[in-house]
Formats: structure tokens, sequence, C-alpha cells
């Protein structure tokens, strides 16, 4: 038994290089050492199967490829978690399927409301001079790569002040139209069943004045991750106090990360919200990210090393192997299997979905 207790876990990490820089830091390393867990590097151009052992897996690559060598290790070791199912991060590839989700979401709306953002899908050229497609937006919109897959191209963005200005994107993409948010956006991490949400900048607001004489489109890239540095000279932001700012309800966020966490079958993403000027109690979510940035959220050591200490518990609890009690829901085999199984009917739904979408488009 205390042989048992003692032993230590390994969780496998397979990341892109940048990703691995700013997530595995010595401080991360160190606290899961404490707890037992060492924090070990997948190879991704060696056969997965064969590395290890692993008491989980974590992941954020892309591509056939990388699937194949999940689904070939799941096959292998049906009892290891992979943290998450690849099918299930694949609907945060399209922006619209990602957002199509909190649509969805059951959720009784009391003082605050939320929603997305009329948006419509453009796949052609033509469709952006096409009144019946773009009429029905008001403008500004932004423009959004219709792919969300965390390269640089999907993070390009337009603003576009006018519908001339439509004519020179590049489909496919989604117009959504740009909410005035008073230049702060909430990013809510979600880590299992840990929620945070911390403030940040944003765009700023624009004015029927400015609406009415500024041309074309702005191009920007990223906003809520630029230094102050990037933005010398932009008084608007010298003249924002973000730190007053009032914060959504952590009740309403917090029971929106579970719907969503719940509906998408997913442990660890982050989305985006912004309150709506005009009515001050309606929030709308704008992105839904797979593994975000979980360095700049207070406290990541400590929420991510509990999190691995859940999953791996919970799943030894289960097979017999391990004696350490723990009563959280997290990571357990039954709920991974159910929730596999809902991933696989929602999943089947989505891929419905986008084929409709796309031979409506
Ligand atoms: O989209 P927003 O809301 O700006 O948040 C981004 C996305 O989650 C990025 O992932 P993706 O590129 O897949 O959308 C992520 O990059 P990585 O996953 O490459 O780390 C960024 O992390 P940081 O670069 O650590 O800030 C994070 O700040
Ligand atoms: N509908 C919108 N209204 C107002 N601002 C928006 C809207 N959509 C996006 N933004 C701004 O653009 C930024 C980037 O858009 P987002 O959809 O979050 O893309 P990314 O995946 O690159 O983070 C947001 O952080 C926010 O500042
Ligand atoms: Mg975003
Ligand atoms: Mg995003």
């Amino acid at each position: 038994m205390a042989e048992l207790l003692r032993r230590r876990f390994v969780i496998g990490y397979a990341l892109a290089p940048k990703k691995q820089q700013s997530f595995i830091q010595p401080s991360l390393v160190g606290l899961a050492a404490d707890r037992g867990i060492d924090l070990v590097p997948i190879d991704p151009c060696r056969a997965l199967a064969d590395q290890g052992p692993f008491d989980c897996i974590i992941h954020k690559l892309y591509g056939d490829d990388w699937k194949a060598q999940l689904q070939e290790f799941a096959a292998r070791y049906p009892d290891v978690p992979v943290v998450d199912p690849p099918r299930a991060i694949e609907r945060l590839h399209n922006r619209i399927s990602m957002l199509q989700v909190v649509s969805e979401l059951e959720i009784p709306q009391h003082q605050e409301t939320f929603g997305i953002p009329s948006q419509v899908v453009i796949y052609d050229s033509g469709a952006l001079s096409n009144s019946g497609v773009v009429g029905a937006l008001h403008f500004p919109v932004i423009a959004k790569p219709l792919v969300a897959d965390g390269s640089a191209k999907s993070h390009k963005m337009s603003l576009v002040y006018h519908r001339d200005g439509l004519l020179l994107l590049k489909p496919p993409l989604v117009l959504q139209e740009f909410v005035n948010h008073g230049g702060v956006i909430f990013k809510v991490y979600v880590v299992g069943d840990y929620v945070k949400c911390v403030k940040r900048k944003s765009l700023p607001d624009v004015s029927e004045e400015k609406l009415e004489c500024t041309e074309g489109s702005m191009s920007f890239s990223q906003v809520s991750n630029l230094t102050a540095q990037d933005r010398t000279g932009e008084q608007y932001y010298e003249s924002m106090h973000l730190e007053e700012a009032e914060m959504p309800p952590l009740s309403f966020v917090t029971e929106i990360a579970r719907g969503l966490r719940r509906a998408m079958g997913l442990h660890l993403f982050n989305f985006d919200v912004i309150r709506d000027v005009k009515v001050g109690n309606r929030y709308l979510i704008i992105d839904i990210n797979y593994f975000p940035g979980y360095a700049k959220m207070p406290s990541y050591e400590t929420v991510l090393t509990e999190f691995f200490w859940n999953i791996i518990n919970k799943t030894k609890e289960e097979d017999g192997s391990n004696a350490a009690p723990n009563k959280e829901e997290d990571g357990s085999n039954a709920v991974r299997k159910h929730v596999d199984n809902e991933i696989e009917n929602l999943a089947g739904d989505f891929c419905n979905t986008v084929g409709e979408m796309e031979n409506a488009g």
C-alpha cells in the first residue's frame, strides 16, 4: 500500500514548441513533481503508442497524423485518459461550429443574458457583394477567417466599416457584427471544474461619427495579446482604465462555463466574452479556444497540478490500483466513457451541420 501511494505518475504532453515554452514552466514542473506527477514530453516524430508509459496525455497538435497516433494509442491503452478527445477539439477549429454550441446551451437567463453576435459565413467572393447574404448585417463588422486552427493566418482579422470594404476580403470567412463593448474583453479560463475570469484590453468602441468618416477596413491580429509597447501612441488605451471595468457576475460566467464544458466534452479551454455597452447586462461570446495560454492565468501552476492530480487519481481509484481517496467527478473512467459517447454523438451532429452549411454556401 505504502509503495502504491509513493508511486510517481507520468503526464505525457504533446505541444508545439511555442506552447511548450509558455506552458511547461519550471514552476509548473516543480509543483507537479512535488505531488508525484512528472511532466514528460512526447516526441511527435515517434510512434506515440511506443512511448510512455503514461498515466494521462495532454495535447494541442493539429493534423491527421496526430489524430491517427492518438487513435492507435487509445486502442492499445484504453484506460489512459487523453485530455481531450480530438473529435471534441475539432469543433473549435471552425468559427461557426465553435459558437453554435453557445446557441444550444439551455441555461435559464435572469438578470444577465448571453448569446453570440449576428454573423454570416462566406464561402466565396461572390457572396461578399450579395445583398441577400450581407444585407442584414449592421456595420461595422469583423471579418474572421472561418478556420481557427491556431495558425497566424487564422488570427488575422479586419474591422470593416462599410459594405464596400468587404470586396477585397478572402473567403472562407465569418462576418460578425462588431459590438461596442467599452474596449474590455473578459477571458474565462476553464480547467476541468475550475473557472477563472480575467479582464484584458480589446478593440475600442466605434462611434457613429467615426463610422461615418472612416472608409474601408482596418486589419488587426490578437489584440488582447498586444503589449503596451505595441500600442504606444494610441490615446484610447492610455485613457482607458481597465482596472475600473466591472466584472461579470462569477456565478453567471461559471454557469456558462459548465454548460459549455458539458456540451463540448472538453476540460481545457477558454472563451472570450464582451459586454454590450448598449444593453449593459447582455454578454456576447465571441471566441472559444482549446488549451489557451494558461500561463497568463493567475496561479496556473496550482490549478493545473490539481487538475492533473484529479484526473490521474480518479482513474487509478477506478482501476483499484491506487488508494488515494478523491470525490471529484473529474477524469473518472465512467464519466470519460460517457463523455466519449456524447462526443461521438455531437461530432456526428457537427459533421452533418458543417456538411449542410457547406452545401448551403
Ligand atoms: O485566441 P485568443 O483568445 O487570443 O487566445 C490565444 C489562443 O488560445 C491561442 O491559441 P490558438 O492560436 O490555437 O487560437 C494561444 O496560442 P498557443 O496555443 O499557440 O499558445 C494563445 O496563447 P499564448 O500565445 O500563450 O498567449 C492565446 O492567448
Ligand atoms: N463581435 C465582436 N465585437 C467586438 N469586438 C470583437 C468581436 N469579435 C472579436 N472582437 C475583438 O477582436 C479580437 C479577436 O477576435 P477573436 O474572435 O477573439 O479571435 P482570435 O481567435 O484571434 O482571438 C477579440 O479579442 C476582440 O478584441
Ligand atoms: Mg480571442
Ligand atoms: Mg481564438
